[in-house]
């Protein structure tokens, strides 16, 4: 192209221009150096990073908080050097690695803090006797309870952010009274509402809209006004159980519950190491076997799952992740350590686990992590005759297996596993073996489950035609 005098001249213009958004760029990037540091240093010098996390995440309201406190920290620290036009270091590559908590996530954590509430029947006051929340956390925990439904709960902790609001909380109270106005309104107590409603006009009583909105509570024909403050006590057989509120068995039928050594009917590999078998409960039968794996072989499977687990389905292989089961697992491939403990638990029970069960899978619960009242069986053809549960670990409080139809609450007991039938005998689901995990309140449990199947048993566990066998 040749240029014209004319647009030489132009050129010229432009460039003075561009250097002077040079210059302004120039100007920008120091102030972002100047922000990066002071970001840096803030973070470098408050850093109030657990030394020992697990220990500490032993609390639910611990976790809920160090997560959120992470998002925050890794999000801060991205704004600023994400932008970065060198591409020279480590922290490029780090960056790809790293996965930072997303919104979904700690609304799964504030969830779990609800459910716990639920089902331990707590107040936020309770749940946060060791560690407070922030006005701006429980306000986030009170809004995943309003769009759970869960009116009261919310209420409950839109009350606890207000109290602990200061200068320094990005709630406002103006924003609180609303919520406190709409939850209370949703749960039925229409003279709270009211209440609410009346201070959120005094912080600006020129504001119609409130005004209109107070009118129209003043004039709504809603009578009933249940106590917002009082958790209802009423509760299902599992949250009871999961309470350790349980009805003494009678003393006949807890005479009958026995505790010895077994060797499998005899298996050669038992014979000189026996297993201390317990029956848990008679009918149906449920067995526990202490100390069928050590601490080591716990760990290594700790271990090899951490890095495969991911949340745990519901729906029996048909991929459906929700609520009613909070945990995450895997099923391992069965190498030669795996196989060993497959094949202890073959010895133990009498049962086939080679050919006729489901590779280990092992589950870790986190904050409220639980799974629901279920049957194991599940719906295919060759179903899950025999449950083999390992208890990876203790659980400070709460995280018990419970059996709501028969009232057991089995404790998870590190090292232990317990047994029980799905299946009768004739093939059809023995109704009392639906049971749960409780809601872990205090602790990190971890189980692995052998899920073994109908086929192949047909010798070591006779089928019967009778209707109730
Ligand atoms: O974790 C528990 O106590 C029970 C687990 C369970 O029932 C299951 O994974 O099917
Ligand atoms: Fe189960």
């Amino acid at each position: 192209m040749f240029y014209t005098v004319d647009q030489i001249a132009q050129l010229v213009e432009k460039k003075k221009d561009l250097l002077k958004s040079f210059g302004e760029y120039i100007d920008a990037e120091e102030k972002n150096v100047e922000t990066m540091k002071s970001v840096y240093l803030y973070l470098l010098l408050s850093n109030s990073d657990p030394v020992d996390p697990e220990k500490i995440l032993r609390d639910p309201v611990a976790a809920y908080k160090l997560l959120r406190q992470q998002r925050n920290e890794f999000i801060n620290i991205l704004k600023h050097i994400k932008h970065s036009f060198y591409q020279c270091n480590e922290y490029q590559y780090e960056l790809e690695f790293i996965e930072i908590p997303k919104p979904e996530d700690l609304d799964g954590a504030a969830s779990g803090l609800i459910r716990l509430q639920e089902i331990y029947k707590l107040y936020p006051e309770d749940i946060t006797n060791e560690m407070s929340l922030s006005a701006d956390e429980a306000y986030h925990v009170g809004e995943v309870a309003y769009n759970e439904n869960k009116f009261q709960h919310a209420f409950l902790w839109f009350g606890y952010s207000l109290i602990t609001l200061t200068e320094y909380s990005t709630i406002t109270e103006e924003e609180l009274l609303r919520s406190l106005i709409s939850s209370a309104y949703y749960f039925g107590n229409l003279h709270l509402a009211i209440y609410f409603n009346k201070q959120l006009l005094n912080l600006d009583p020129t504001n119609d809209e409130v005004r209109a909105q107070l009118n129209r509570l003043i004039r709504s024909q809603r009578t009933s006004n249940p106590d917002i403050f009082i958790l209802s006590t009423e509760s299902s057989d599992y949250e009871t159980l999961c309470r350790g509120e349980i009805d003494e068995m009678t003393i006949k039928r807890q005479s009958a519950l026995s505790c010895r050594y077994s060797t499998g009917g005899g298996n050669p590999r038992l014979m000189y190491a026996p297993v201390k078998e317990e029956v848990e409960w008679d009918d149906p039968q449920i067995i526990r076997y202490h100390d069928i794996i050590s601490d080591r072989e716990i760990e290594f499977l700790k271990n090899i799952s951490r890095p495969q687990l991911s949340r745990s389905q519901t729906g029996h292989g048909k991929g459906i992740v929700s609520n009613i089961r909070v945990s995450q697992s895997v099923f391992l491939k069965e190498d030669e350590n795996v196989a060993r403990i497959s094949k202890r638990i073959a010895d133990i029970t009498g049962l086939r686990t080679d050919t006729s069960a489901e590779s280990l899978h092992v589950q870790n619960y986190g904050i409220g992590g639980r799974y629901e009242p279920h049957y194991d069986t599940g719906d295919y053809e060759n179903g899950r005759i025999a449950t083999f549960l390992i208890y990876m670990s203790d659980v400070e409080i709460g995280g018990a297996t419970v059996f709501p139809k028969v009232g057991v609450a089995l404790n998870p007991i590190k090292g232990s596993a317990v047994f029980w039938y799905n299946l009768h005998k004739n093939g059809n689901v023995d109704l009392y073996t639906l049971h749960a995990g409780c809601p872990v309140f205090r602790g990190n449990k971890w189980v692995a489950n052998k899920w073994i199947r109908m086929f192949g048993q047909e010798f070591r566990r006779p089928c019967s035609l009778s209707y109730s066998d």
